[in-house]
Formats: structure tokens, C-alpha cells, sequence
């Protein structure tokens, strides 16, 4: 028997889009509006190394992190209607984005460099990747993420609202991307 095609709604949802956009916040948002499961990947690498991200980058190495945050995305992809959001650095790695892109609805959370920058300082502690960094160095890896960000299926832009606008604005998009893909499939 050949792979079983999943419909829309029944695809994993990944949040995908730059360090501190929102998409922890807003996937577990989504996920509770829906009464959808939700996994945020970065806390099941903490689960598994029972350290903080910070301690995993200094004890074991950026590569580590990234050889788990593979790991389990790439087995979560496995399932189905999960609402995930996976590290802003994990779209780096092309086995990641090809089985996101191949069978999950992958969704950007975008937002503008002016409105990021304000963000800045509640992330520095928490994002190894930001630390010893200058804001222009920062800036060119916000720049040179984008490329990554922009293989997607849906977008929205996070800039200047409340986590519950985005949120209501995410579900408004699914429920029309849902849709659609039934009516074509109805044809
Ligand atoms: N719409 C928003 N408005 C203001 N602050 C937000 C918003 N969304 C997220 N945040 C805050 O920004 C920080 C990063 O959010 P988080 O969900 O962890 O982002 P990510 O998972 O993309 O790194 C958190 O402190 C969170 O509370
Ligand atoms: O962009 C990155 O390389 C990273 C983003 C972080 O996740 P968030 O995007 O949820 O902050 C976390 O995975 C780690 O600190 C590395
Ligand atoms: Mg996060």
C-alpha cells in the first residue's frame, strides 16, 4: 500500500519564522483555540538534555542541539492535526525543511526588522545564538534567515499586535486553507 495522503486539516501545523516572533506563544494559542495538542520543540530538547537551552549550546555544543531538534522533528512529523512550533534555526537544516514542507502545513510567522529589534533585550538571555552578537550582526542573520523562511504554505504578519490578534488572524487562514483544500478534493 502506497503513503496515506493526508487532508489539510488533518496535516501537523509548524510554526516556522525568526528567534522571538512569537511562535511558542502563538502556537500554543492556536493550539488551545482549536483543542489541538500542542509541541513546542525547543521544550522537548530541554526534556531530553534536562538543561536549559543556554546550558545545552555551553555543555555539548551548538551541533548537539541541532542533532536533537532533527530527531524529534523529524519524528513528530510522523503524526498528524499537531500544532507544532519548532527553534527559528531549525529551518537551517534541509531534512528539517524538506519533511515540514513534504507533509505538514508549514506556517511563517513573519515580522518586520523594526518591529524585532524591540525584542531584543528579553531575548538575550535565553538565545544563545543573539549572545556576543551586534545588533548589525543580528540584522544580517535576520536577513539571511528569510531565505529559509520564505519556503512556506502560509504566512501572517506579527508586527504590532496582541498574541490574541495573531492568533484569531492564524486560525482565520487555516480555516480558509482547510476549506479550500476540501473543496478541491470534493471535486
Ligand atoms: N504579540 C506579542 N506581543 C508582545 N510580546 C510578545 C508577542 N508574542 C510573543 N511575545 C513575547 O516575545 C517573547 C518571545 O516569544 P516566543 O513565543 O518565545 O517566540 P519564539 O518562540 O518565536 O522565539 C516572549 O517573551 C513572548 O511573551
Ligand atoms: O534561531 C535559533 O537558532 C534558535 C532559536 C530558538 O528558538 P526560538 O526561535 O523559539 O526562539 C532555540 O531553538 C535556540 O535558541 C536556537
Ligand atoms: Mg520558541
Amino acid at each position: 500500500m502506497g503513503e496515506q495522503t493526508l487532508s489539510a486539516r488533518e496535516k501537523n501545523v509548524v510554526f516556522i519564522g525568526f528567534m522571538g516572533v512569537g511562535k511558542t506563544t502563538i502556537g500554543e494559542l492556536v493550539a488551545e483555540k482549536l483543542s489541538r495538542s500542542f509541541t513546542d520543540i525547543d521544550e522537548e530538547i530541554v526534556k531530553e538534555f534536562n538543561m536549559t537551552i543556554p546550558e545545552i549550546f555551553e555543555k555539548h555544543g551548538e551541533k548537539a542541539f541541532r542533532e536533537k531538534e532533527k530527531e524529534l522533528t523529524l519524528g513528530i512529523c510522523k503524526e498528524k492535526r499537531k500544532i507544532i512550533s519548532i527553534g527559528g534555526g531549525a529551518f537551517t537544516q534541509k531534512e528539517i525543511r524538506d519533511i515540514c514542507l513534504s507533509t505538514t502545513i508549514v506556517y511563517f510567522l513573519e515580522m518586520s526588522w523594526e518591529s524585532w529589534k524591540k525584542r531584543i533585550d528579553i531575548l538575550l538571555e535565553s538565545r544563545p545564538i543573539l549572545q556576543g552578537k551586534s545588533e548589525d550582526d543580528i540584522e544580517k542573520l535576520f536577513y539571511d534567515r528569510q531565505i529559509n523562511y520564505n519556503q512556506h504554505h502560509l504566512k501572517y504578519n506579527a508586527d504590532e499586535q496582541t498574541e490574541e490578534e495573531i492568533a484569531e488572524k492564524v486560525i482565520e487562514s487555516l480555516k480558509i486553507a482547510w476549506e479550500q483544500d476540501e473543496e478541491a478534493n470534493n471535486k
